[in-house]
């Protein structure tokens, strides 16, 4: 796969290990700038650790990671926000005694955003996700887990203005909450356009409305389509 101008990210041929047993076999995936693309497998089957490697969060025993055609296979986590990827893994990691708020501007604050930006980018995700408005004050772990999901999708999208990794986010929503949240996908996609999603799911019908590419991931491998 050409690392071309459009990719936002690549895995190109990526195998990786954990605890010495082989978890991605020669994995190519691309996510085009802008682009909605679904990962869809059974539990177990690799999508956290496909997005891990993308996050630079496990390291590689083959292949390479682009993020905008360059690069990134060397480059730390803590990199990625830099490089505008944000990512809501599935256990979501919010700091409960935290309010949601303090937990959106987190990443915000470890960039070392300035003020203005950071309430520039607070007012815009409130704009995309209204009910984190309404949740802002509230204390993270008095959250529901769909409540929860919402808050995640929120805070990724603080430093995500190019990419955002969402994991398995519609795992244990029940259908309204579910509903909501493919809302504010599809209005994440209109009001950003130029965000690219890349997101898990073991359902592929669930998410056929809401991208334009799926790959699928079998025992570590990608199958053909
Ligand atoms: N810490 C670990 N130690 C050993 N094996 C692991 C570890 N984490 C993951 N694995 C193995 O790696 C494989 C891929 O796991 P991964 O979490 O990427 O799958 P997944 O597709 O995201 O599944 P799920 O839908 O259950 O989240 C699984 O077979 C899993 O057992």
């Amino acid at each position: 796969m050409a690392d071309g101008a459009g990719t936002m990210l690549e895995l190109d041929g990526v195998s990786a290990d954990i605890a010495g047993v082989p978890v991605l076999r020669e994995v190519h995936l691309r996510v085009p700038a802008g682009g909605r693309v679904a990962l869809i497998g059974r539990n177990g089957a690799g999508k956290t650790t496909t997005l891990r490697t993308l996050m630079g969060l496990l390291p590689l025993r083959q292949g390479r990671v682009l993020i905008d055609g360059s690069d990134a296979t060397a480059a730390p986590a803590h990199h990625r926000p830099r490089m505008g990827i944000g990512y809501a893994p599935e256990e979501r990691r919010l700091f409960g005694s935290f309010s949601v708020r303090e937990n959106m501007v987190l990443p915000a604050e470890v960039l070392r955003l300035t003020a203005a930006e950071t309430r520039r980018r607070l007012d815009s995700v409130f704009e995309l996700l209204p009910e984190l408005k309404d949740l802002a004050p509230r204390r993270a772990a008095g959250l529901s887990g769909g409540q929860g999901k919402m808050v995640a999708l929120g805070r990724a999208l603080m430093v995500g203005t190019r990419a955002v990794l969402l994991d398995e986010p519609f795992q244990g929503l029940a259908p309204a909450l579910a509903q909501r949240y493919a809302e504010a996908l599809k209005r994440l996609h209109l009001a950003l356009p130029d965000v690219a999603i890349l997101i898990t799911e073991s359902n592929p019908e669930l998410l056929r409305p809401l991208v334009e590419a799926t790959f699928v991931i079998e025992r570590g491998e990608i199958a053909p389509a």
